[in-house]
C-alpha cells in the first residue's frame, strides 16, 4: 500500500499530458494519480493561509525602538502589550505572534478548539504550538463547534484580562472562524443551554451565518463590539482571518471589536423567519426586550483597528498558481459561492455539462436552453464577483484541462439525521447531478473541501466525485437519493469504494471557508 501510494504521489507531480493515459487499466492508474494531484492541490490552498505566516506578514516590530507597525500605524511598545485570542485558526496565530513579540508581550489568553493541540503535535506541526513557558494561556473548548462549559471559562478569562487594561495598553485581538463558539458569555438571565440551542436550531433550519451571529450579537456580552468596550480605553488591534464571504468584519466571529448596527426588530425578523419566534425562552425575550431600551446605545469602537489578514480569495489565488504549473488553464469563479447547497450542486452540474461541452466543442454537447439554465440558476444564487461568461470564454479557448475554482459556504437544511458536512453534502449531490446528462468525451472530477479540514461534525475535510459516482455505488449496493434524503453523506463516503474518495487532512490550524474545485479533462 506505502509503495503505491508512493507511485501515486510521483504521479501526481508528473506532467498532466503524462496522466491522461488511454485504455481502460491505463484510465484506472490515470484516474486515481489525478485524484491524488487534485488532493495535493488541495493541500497547497490550505498552506497558502496558514495562520503563523499571514500574522508575520501584517506585524512589524523595530526590535531598537520598540515600535509595532501594523498597516500604516505605529504603537509604542513598553510592557504594555497584552493578547487574546478566539478561532479555529488561532493557535497558531498566537505562536506566531508570541515569537515576534517576544518580552513585549506580558500576558495572553486564547480559546481554541478541542484537541487541536494535540492534532498539532500529532501532525508534527511545531510551528502551530506554542513555547514551553509561553505567557498565553490556552483554553480548549467548543467541542463540535458549539459553545460550551470550557468555552465559557474561556471567555470569562478573556473577559478579566480584556477589563483591567488602561489607556497605555496594547490589547492584540486575534480572531478567526468558529470563534463566536469559543467566546461565549451569554448575557444574564440567558443560560449557555439556551443560547446553544437556539443556535442549532437556526443553523439546523438553514439560518445564514450573518444571521445566526447578529442573533448571538444580541445575546452576548463580549460580540458586536463588547470585547472592544470591555477593553477600553486600551487601544486594541485586531488581527481578523476571515471566513465570511465578503471578509465583514462585524460578521466574523460575531464581531467582538466592531460595533453593532442591529436593533431588536433585526433580531425578531430572524427568529419569525425561521419560526422560532413562539418558543423563545423567557430569558431571550428579557434581554431582547432590555437590548431595546438600552440607554448607553450601541458600543463605540474608534480606539480599534480592524484588520483582515487572509481570507478564500488568498487560498484561491495560490489554487489557480497551482493549478496553471500543474498544466491547467485555471479560472478562480467567485469567492462568495452561497446558498442552498442543492441550487449549488445544480448549478455545479450544469456548468460541468456546458463547459465540457464548450472545450470539446462535441456535437452532442449542451443546448442554448442548458446555457440560458445555467445563467439563470447562477442570478438566482445571487453571487456578487461571479465570473462566469469571463471561465466559459476561457474554457473555449483552453484546449486542454480545465480547472474552475471556487470558494464559499453553501448552507444544508438538514432533513435528516444522518451524519455529514456542508463539503461531503455537495460533492455527493454534484455527483449526482453529473450522472444525469451525457458529458461528451470529457472526464470531470469535483471536489468540495473545507480549509479547516473538518467538515461538520466528521473528521473528514470533504469529497471528490466523477460522473461515475451513482451507477457505481449502485453496483454495492448504495443508493445515492437514500442517502441524500437522511443527510448522511460522510456514511456514504466511508461505504463508497472503501472511502477512497474522503479528503482527510486532520485539523489544518486555519480557516477561511470551504473550496470548490472543478476538473475538465478533454479525451
Ligand atoms: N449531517 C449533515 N449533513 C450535511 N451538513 C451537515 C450535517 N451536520 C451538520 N452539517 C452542517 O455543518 C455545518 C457546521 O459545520 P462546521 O462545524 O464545519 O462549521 P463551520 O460553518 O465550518 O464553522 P465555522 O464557520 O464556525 O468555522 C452546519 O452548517 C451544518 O448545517
Ligand atoms: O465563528 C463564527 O461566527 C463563524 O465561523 C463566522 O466567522
Amino acid at each position: 500500500m506505502a509503495t503505491a501510494l508512493q507511485v501515486l504521489r510521483h504521479l501526481a507531480q508528473a506532467p498532466l499530458r503524462l496522466l491522461l493515459w488511454r485504455g481502460p487499466l491505463a484510465r484506472l492508474a490515470s484516474s486515481m494519480a489525478l485524484a491524488e494531484q487534485v488532493r495535493q492541490l488541495f493541500e497547497s490552498t490550505v498552506h497558502a493561509v496558514l495562520p503563523g505566516p499571514l500574522l508575520q506578514r501584517a506585524l512589524s516590530l523595530d526590535p531598537d525602538t520598540g515600535q509595532l507597525k501594523v498597516r500604516d500605524r505605529s504603537f509604542q511598545l513598553q510592557q504594555n502589550l497584552y493578547l487574546v485570542g478566539f478561532g479555529k485558526a488561532v493557535l497558531g496565530m498566537a505562536a506566531a505572534a508570541e515569537e515576534l513579540l517576544g518580552q513585549h508581550l506580558v500576558q495572553g489568553v486564547i480559546s481554541v478548539p478541542k484537541g487541536i493541540r494535540a492534532a498539532m503535535e500529532c501532525a508534527g506541526k511545531q510551528e502551530m504550538l506554542l513555547k514551553p513557558h509561553s505567557r498565553i494561556q490556552v483554553f480548549e473548548g467548543a467541542e463540535g463547534n458549539l459553545p460550551d462549559r470550557d468555552a465559557l471559562r474561556a471567555a470569562l478569562a478573556i473577559r478579566q484580562l480584556a477589563e483591567v487594561l488602561t489607556a497605555d495598553d496594547l490589547l492584540l485581538v486575534l480572531i478567526s472562524g468558529g470563534g463566536s463558539a469559543l467566546l461565549p458569555a451569554p448575557i444574564p438571565p440567558v443560560t449557555l443551554e439556551e443560547k446553544q440551542t437556539l443556535t442549532k436550531l437556526l443553523a439546523a433550519r438553514g439560518a445564514t451565518i450573518q444571521e445566526l451571529n447578529t442573533i448571538r450579537k444580541a445575546l452576548s456580552q463580549l460580540k458586536g463590539g463588547g470585547l472592544a468596550q470591555a477593553a477600553y480605553p486600551a487601544q486594541v488591534v485586531s488581527l481578523i482571518l476571515s471566513d465570511v464571504v465578503g471578509d465583514p468584519v462585524e460578521v466574523i466571529a460575531s464581531g467582538p471589536t466592531v460595533a453593532s448596527v442591529h436593533n431588536v426588530q433585526d433580531c425578531l425578523y430572524i427568529l419569525n423567519r425561521y419560526g422560532l419566534r413562539a418558543a423563545l425562552p423567557r430569558s431571550v425575550k428579557t434581554v431582547l426586550a432590555q437590548a431595546d431600551s438600552d440607554p448607553h446605545g450601541p458600543h463605540t469602537c474608534g480606539h480599534v483597528l480592524n484588520v483582515i489578514i487572509g481570507s478564500n480569495a488568498l487560498a484561491l489565488a495560490e489554487a489557480q498558481k497551482q493549478a496553471e504549473a500543474l498544466g491547467y488553464r485555471a479560472v478562480v469563479l467567485s469567492t462568495a459561492i452561497q446558498g442552498d447547497v442543492k441550487s449549488v450542486a445544480q448549478f455545479y452540474g450544469l456548468l460541468a455539462r456546458v463547459a465540457g461541452a464548450r472545450l470539446t466543442q462535441h456535437g452532442a454537447g449542451a443546448s442554448v436552453k442548458e446555457d440560458e439554465q445555467l445563467q439563470e440558476l447562477a442570478a438566482q444564487l445571487q453571487l456578487p464577483d461571479l465570473q462566469l461568461k469571463g471561465a466559459l470564454e476561457a474554457v473555449v479557448c483552453a484546449r486542454g484541462p480545465v480547472c474552475l475554482l471556487a470558494g464559499g459556504e453553501p448552507t444544508v437544511q438538514l432533513e435528516g439525521s444522518g451524519r455529514g458536512g456542508r463539503n461531503q453534502e455537495l460533492a455527493l449531490r454534484v455527483g449526482a447531478e453529473l450522472g444525469r446528462w451525457p458529458l461528451g468525451p470529457v472526464d470531470v472530477l469535483f471536489l468540495s473541501g473545507g480549509t479547516d479540514g473538518q467538515d461538520g461534525p466528521t473528521a473528514a475535510a470533504g469529497a471528490w466525485v466523477r460522473p461515475e459516482l451513482a451507477s457505481q455505488a449502485a453496483t454495492e449496493g448504495l443508493d445515492v437519493a437514500a442517502f441524500l434524503a437522511h443527510n448522511d453523506s460522510h456514511t456514504f463516503f466511508c461505504r463508497f469504494q472503501g472511502g477512497a474518495h474522503l479528503l482527510h487532512t486532520g485539523l489544518t490550524g486555519t480557516n477561511v471557508m470551504d473550496v470548490h474545485f472543478l476538473f475538465l479533462w478533454p479525451r
